[in-house]
């Protein structure tokens, strides 16, 4: 498993308290910026994450800002992404097993650290489970299909 991670500098602490968890659990990952806590616009730090997930460099996507909103909007324009805000361990759970989200979004203003390390765990602990879930993917991606025509 390979993660690729970013913050704006809303999320730009939780992203360190994050890292050092990943290092902990031997998990490899790559930190896309930003590099410290003056600001900074989130949609910079969301597509160079959600780009590498597309591509295939990257197994799943970490992306951080104040709230998680901001970030998971810009990540979900790139066709493919299916990033979700989550506040809690269940959701996270969902979001991999029902959504086959590939990008976590967290909020370092509404999380504290204990819980954020919580969901990181279960969304990466998380497996798809296809059957009617595949069917509803499979619907996201004609609608994205429909969208992304002549562009
Ligand atoms: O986009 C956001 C909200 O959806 C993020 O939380 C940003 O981190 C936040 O907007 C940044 O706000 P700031 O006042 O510029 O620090």
């Amino acid at each position: 498993m390979k993660i690729a991670i970013s913050s704006d500098h809303g999320g730009y602490n939780l992203k360190q308290t994050v890292m050092k968890h990943l290092d902990e659990l031997k998990i490899e990952y790559k930190d896309f910026g930003c590099s410290c806590c003056g600001s900074v616009d989130y949609p910079d730090f969301a597509l160079p994450v959600a780009e590498s997930i597309t591509a295939g460099e990257y197994t799943m996507g970490i992306i951080i800002c104040g709230t998680g909103i901001g970030i998971s909007i810009a990540a979900n324009k790139v066709p493919g992404i299916r990033a979700a805000v989550c506040n809690d361990s269940f959701t996270a759970r969902l979001s991999r097993e029902h959504n086959d989200a590939n990008i976590l979004a967290l909020g370092e203003r509404v999380l504290g650290p204990g819980i954020a390390l919580n969901i990181v765990d279960e969304f990466l602990k998380g497996e798809f489970q296809g059957g009617r879930h595949a069917v509803r993917v499979a619907k996201i991606k004609e609608i994205e299909g429909k969208y992304s025509k002549n562009k």
